[in-house]
Parts: C-alpha cells; structure tokens; sequence
C-alpha cells in the first residue's frame, strides 16, 4: 500500500532542531522514501511567516550529507529541501487552516496509509495546550491512518507534575501515539546491551547477579559546563536532567530480565526492574557544582539564591530489592565540566582467584580486575564499544557488533590496557538522533518512555530530589578536580577527603572512640570537634555559604575578622576552596587590634592582610582596619568614635554577618579580658582597653558582637585543652571571669569550631 508520512516540527528553530532533528530527517528522507512512501516536512514556530522562513531556509543550508559525496545523495538532499516548508502556527485559526490546506487528507476508505508525526521540541509547559490544539486541528482519526506525538524532556520536575502532565496530553492522545524520547536509549552501544547479552546468555546470565557483581557503575561525564543554560539548569540540576532518565533507563537495561523478543515482554521487564529500584534517600547523594557556576549565573542574570544550591555533579547509590540484586550497590556519577566527556556501564565483577603456588608467574590477565564495561560516549578509549576482561569469557558478537581491532598498546581502561579486553563496537555509529528519528517512524517504541516507566522513574528519584534542594553542593574545580573523588560504606557516600582525613591518622583510637560520645552543644551553643584542617575546611564552608546567600539577598556581607594563628589557617581554608567567595561584596572588619603600627608583628590587621586580603580581589574602599595607620599614634582618641561612626554607616542595623571570635586560655574573647569592666557596658560599640602586658588595645564590645548574625568561636592547640575542659565541667562560672560566657548572640546562631587538640587535650 502506498503512504505518506507528514512531519511536522514544532520548534523548528530551536537548538535541538538546528542540531540533530534536521539532519536525522532528513537521513530518514534520505534511507526511507521510495515511489510508494512519500514525506512532506513542516517547521513551525511562532515567529512570523517571513522572518521565520528565511531562518529555515538558513538552517537547512547546514543540512547535509556527511561526507556521501554521491550524486543521489546531493539530488535527495536537494529534494529534501523542497519539501520543507515553514509555517507559523499561533493561534487557533492558524492551527484550524494547517490541518484544513496544507496537511495530506484522503478519503476515509482509501488504499492509502497515511502517517503525522508531531515532534514537539519546544518548552514541555506548552505540550499540553499544543496536543489540545493538534488533536482538534490535525490529528488523524480515520482507518489506515496514524498520529505520533512526539516529545522531548524534561518530562515533569517530580512525580506529581510527571503524572499531571501524563494526565492532561492523554486526554488526547492514546498511549501507543505518544513518543517520549530518551536519546540515550538510542545511542549505538546502548542498543546492543540487550542483544549482547542474549547472544552470551549462558555465560553472563549465569554471573550477572549478587553472587557475582561486586557493583555496578553508571557514568555520565562531561567536559562541556552549563553555561548558556543556566536558567534551565538552575530548575532541573544534575539529578534532574539525566540521573532520574537516562541513566536510571541504562540501569534498567543492563539489570532486567532479558524479554522474550515481544515488545511486551521488555515493557514488563523493565517496567518490573524499575520498580524494584528502592527510593534513592538523601544519605545516598553526594551533590557539587563547579566554581564558575555562579558566575555564569551572574552573567546570565540567575537568581543567585538559587543558583548557590543547583548541583552540577552528583553521585548517587541506589539498590535494587530483587533476589537477583540484592547487595550490589549501583553508583551513578554525572557533572559538567569534568575532566572527559565519558559514558559508561562498568559492570565489575568480585575477585573470586585465589593464588596460593606459582603467583609469581600468575599472569596478569588472570589476576586483574573482570570487568564488562559498555563505553557509551567514547572518553579516552578510541571508539565507542564493549569491553569484556579476557579472564571473564570470550564473547559471542551478535549482529550489530564486529571485533575492534586494538592497535594501540598505550590505551588503558580503568588502569587496565584494552590489550586485556575483548573489545567489540557497533557496526554503525549513527547520531542517537538519527535512530530515534527512524524508531519513530517505524513506531519502534525501543528509544522511547512509557507513561508507567516515567511513573517508576520519578519515583526512584522525587523525594531525594526535594530533600537536597537546599543543601549547598561542595564546589569543583573545573576540568580535573580530585576532590570529587568519593567512597561509599555502609550504604553510605562520602567525599574521599573528608572520609580519609576522618578515619585514618588524624584521630588516634582515644579519640576515635570518644567521638562517638561527643557532646552536640558547648556552653549552650552548637559544637563541632573536628581536626584542625576539616574543622577549618568546615568554617570556611559556612562562611562562604553565609557570604552567598547573604549576597544575593542584600548585596552586601560584613565579615569581622579575630587576629591570632588559627585565623590564618581559616583564611588558608578559604582561600584553597573557595575562589568564588564574593569578595568584590564583601566588607572586612577587626574584631580587635593591638595599637601597633602595621609592620609590627603585634599587629592583627598586618596578618589578615598579608594572609588574605592581599590573596583576593577586594576593593581597597571594604577594608576597615581598626585603628588609623596614617597616624603616628595609631590608637589616638578619635578612633574609638571613627570605627563607631564607620560600623553605623556601613552596617545595617549594626548587625554584622559573620564575626570569628577565639578564645584565650584565660577564657578571653576579642580584647575583653576578665574582671575587664567592659563585660558590662552595653552601651558602647567599640572600647581602648589594656591586659595585663599592658599593651593597648580596641575591641568591638558584646553590646555589638552580640548582634551578629552567625558567629563561630575558633578554639584550637592543646594549650586550649585546659580551658575548655573546666568550661565543660558542671561548676557554675561568670562572665567576669570567663568573658567567654558573655558570648551570646540574640540570633542564636553560636557555633564553637574545636580542634582535636584543644577538645582531646595532647
Ligand atoms: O539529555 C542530556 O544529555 C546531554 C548529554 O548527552 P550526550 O549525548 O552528549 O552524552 C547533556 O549535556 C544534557 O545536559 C542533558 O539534558
């Protein structure tokens, strides 16, 4: 029977189209049309008919035919472009008239197949209203006849919106005419994962279980970074926009029950595996975002409040609650602007060898690791393909597959060289594109998901999704940052450095021990007790994170800075990893200062400056040393009232953002030492005092400090221990001897950061 396919592009001169949907149709124009199957192609937009034809026009220029320098090829491409034709469809008259004039009808009983494809590429908000439109304008509902409503991700933001979206496009198209695609499910390698393993059932189907597995990575790297799309990415974030879809899809493929070669079989399979996937839980994600991230947003005009929480890297453990798979953890990793462009399964298998005579000579490729790992986006491998470690078995190519030649001794694949794999790639490597295009119009469901998958999908990922929203991811450097580098135990995920710093050297077994019985507060406020490069690590986390926020908020972020040796280790902290803090908004202030000229070695002012400020762009007009080095007496009378008046202008409220306090092992804090009548005067903001050694000093005073929106108490060294143990005990202490206890900020928002040293004692 003859026919003719309609193939309307909504979005036409969007990226996507200009990318991949024009060039994949016109391959299938090109594979595809005969005498007795004929096309006509539409690209619709909203943009008027003129301008919005002549952008086509354009667009189709880029069209072409890949290197195929043959005459039919040009003539057919030539063709190709004489059936496009640009039209404009706004309103309801527009989309009535379309399906009236210019798509193809025939009479209801004739010998005519007649096919619409209605490919959406435009915002999903729209799909709904669109499909209502198309369904009453151009939708085809005689015999012999077919529609597809195609559609592209995301599909929802949660289960709900999912569903609801689901909802609403059904009340117009049926099920088996809606298309959602996943490009990913149509990448060359993705394909052969059911074949391959049918085709080497009886040894894989055998080992590919819980016995066997000892995990199974799931990778989605790449080089390129958000930028462009940050109002996108700010909505969808990593977990989003490919883990809860393609990846979760990928899973699926490598861990179902093979199908019996019925397209109902592998729906129910897939269907049944999705559903076995337990609900991935807020300790099972670790979330980071690259350092350019927020400039990026800046540039794209963001909203930076929300932009400081969007994870552009994730690494996920998920379970599946199967007899097949239980135990075997599944970790998922993906981000931008990493250091390849790389996607794979890598199926790696527990070691099972024991060596016990002749290990000298045991041969490599029996020892090392046996692995399967579908390379899907090439990385640093030459081609994309599958690989099988020699000493797991010698696979069984089926049809789409041929042997990848290895010519190259140099490639090594997760420390192995590709010598110790059997190595096959597809026989075609198409754009994912150009076989999605074809799926669809052969109405292959294959690169395509259906409502109850995505129903099963979004519930794996809903409620993690809403759980880490406002947690602030941990920032990577761009390209090659080995901080990103995770473990998982007891079901649990940790970023390496902090693990490895946790559990190894830096705690002896005391300590270890006794950090299981760790109070949470300390004199009534938050603790934390950590070693001293994590516990600074910590601080400057916060500090950045309140730095931030309260940029994006009110523009502005005044930091008062203590003087002494733990400050620079905190600044050291800041510096190493955050590049972003926002200096350029910051205002820095002295907690106190000794009256000492600059270069004095008494000086605060000299170490915050020659440690930090002199490391960072900060404009000159934010810094506000305490006392006045344009003086020969630096400490003259007037300063006391020219930092007062310098705190009122510029602070709000005087309440200031941040302050860092320590603490003297006198209990001291800033320059208010015991019996110091200065405990008790609420009524100045900053003071001239003296200590013992009776060297000058200014302070800010409690009645200040106290205001403070966050404030973290630095106690750090063993010479701290003693303090901070007769604090802890049950007897009843004053301020006047403890100024420490006169720490008591109306926010509420205390936090003594305590080094192993002054908590554990030597
Ligand atoms: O769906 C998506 O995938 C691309 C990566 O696809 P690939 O075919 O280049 O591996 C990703 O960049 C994009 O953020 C995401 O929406």
């Amino acid at each position: 029977m003859p026919q003719h396919t309609d193939v309307v592009l909504f979005g036409a001169l969007g990226d996507l189209s200009r990318k991949y949907l024009w060039q994949s149709f016109f391959q299938l124009y090109l594979k595809e049309q005969t005498e007795n199957k004929t096309f006509s192609f539409y690209g619709i937009s909203r943009d008027a008919q003129k301008e919005g034809s002549q952008k086509l026009t354009k667009l189709l220029d880029d069209v072409n035919c890949e290197g195929d320098i043959s005459s039919v090829c040009g003539l057919k491409l030539f063709e190709f472009r004489q059936l496009v034709t640009y039209v404009q469809l706004k309103t309801d008259e527009q989309f009535d008239s379309f399906g009236e004039h210019k798509l193809k009808n025939i009479p209801e009983n004739s010998d005519f197949v007649l096919g619409r494809i209605f490919y959406l590429a435009i915002p999903p908000n729209v799909y709904s209203s669109v499909a209502a439109r198309l369904s009453s304008c151009c939708k085809l509902k005689i015999r012999h006849a077919w529609s597809r409503l195609v559609l592209e991700k995301p599909f929802g933001s949660d289960l709900q919106s999912a569903l609801s979206m689901a909802r609403d496009i059904g009340k117009h198209f049926k099920e088996e005419e809606i298309y959602r695609v996943d490009h990913y499910l149509a990448k060359s390698v993705v394909r052969q994962i059911l074949p391959f393993r049918n085709r080497n059932f009886n040894h894989l189907e055998t080992i590919l279980n819980n016995e066997h597995v000892e995990r199974i990575e799931i990778a989605m790297k790449e080089t390129a970074d958000s930028k462009g799309r940050i109002e996108f990415y700010d909505k969808y974030g990593v977990i989003r926009d490919v883990m809860q879809n393609h990846m979760t899809e990928l899973l699926a493929l490598v861990a179902m029950e093979l199908p019996n070669n019925h397209h109902s079989d592998f729906d129910s399979n897939k269907n049944k595996l999705l559903s076995q996937v337990k609900e991935v839980k807020e300790e099972h994600v670790l979330t980071g975002q690259y350092s350019r991230y927020l400039h990026h947003a800046e540039q794209e005009k963001a909203n930076i409040s929300l932009s400081v929480y969007t994870p552009t890297f994730a690494a996920s453990l998920l379970n599946i609650d199967s007899p097949r798979w239980n135990g075997v953890p599944i970790i998922m990793i993906s981000g931008k602007a990493l250091d390849e462009r790389s996607s794979y399964i890598r199926i790696k298998f527990k070691d099972s060898v024991m060596c016990v005579c002749g290990c000298k000579s045991f041969n490599v490729s029996q020892h090392g690791a046996r692995q399967i790992i579908f390379q899907i986006n090439p990385g640093s491998l030459p081609t994309v393909g599958i690989l099988v470690s020699k000493n797991l078995f010698s696979p069984h190519l089926p049809e789409g597959l041929e042997d990848m030649v290895v010519t190259s001794q140099e490639s090594f694949v997760f420390g192995q060289s590709l010598n110790e794999f059997y190595f096959s790639i597809p026989k075609t490597n198409e754009n994912a594109y150009v076989t999605v295009v074809r799926d669809l119009y052969r109405g292959d469901k294959k690169s395509f998901v259906t409502t109850e998958g995505l129903e099963h999908l979004w519930h794996i990922w809903s409620s993690v999704i809403e759980e880490t929203k406002h947690r602030h991811p941990k920032l990577y450097l761009e390209k090659n940052d080995i901080s990103l580098n995770f473990g998982y135990s007891n079901g649990i995920l940790r970023y390496v450095e902090q693990e490895s710093s946790l559990v190894a050297d830096e705690f002896s077994e005391r300590e270890r021990l006794s950090v299981s019985s760790l109070p949470s507060h300390f004199l009534g406020h938050v603790l934390l007790v950590k070693p001293d490069v994590q516990l600074y690590k910590s601080l400057a986390e916060k500090i950045n994170d309140v730095a931030k926020t309260t940029v994006a908020k009110a523009g502005i972020f005044h930091l008062a800075l203590s003087g002494g040796s733990s400050s620079i280790q905190l600044y050291r902290a800041i510096l190493k990893h955050f590049p972003k803090f926002p200096w350029r908004w910051t205002h820095i202030w002295q907690v106190d200062e000794r009256c000492a000229q600059y270069h004095d070695q008494l000086s605060n002012f000299k170490t915050i400056d020659e440690e930090l400020l002199q490391n960072v762009r900060i404009p000159y007009g934010n810094i506000h040393p305490m006392v006045d080095y344009s003086v020969a007496n630096v400490c003259s009378t007037g300063s006391v009232e020219r930092y007062k008046a310098a705190l009122v202008h510029f602070v709000s409220k005087l309440e200031l953002d941040f302050i860092i306090l320590g603490m003297g092992q006198d209990g001291h804090t800033a320059s208010l030492f015991p019996k110091s009548g200065l405990l008790k005067d609420n009524e100045n903001l900053v003071a001239m005092t003296t200590n013992e050694s009776s060297v000058k000093r200014m302070t800010l005073l409690f009645s200040i400090l106290n205001k403070a929106r966050h404030t973290a108490v630095i106690v750090s060294g063993h010479k701290k221990h003693d303090i901070v143990d007769s604090l802890a005990g049950s007897e009843k202490k004053n301020v006047n001897n403890y100024p420490i206890l006169g720490v008591n900020s109306q926010s509420g928002n205390v936090t003594f950061y305590i080094d192993n040293d002054a908590w554990f004692g030597k």
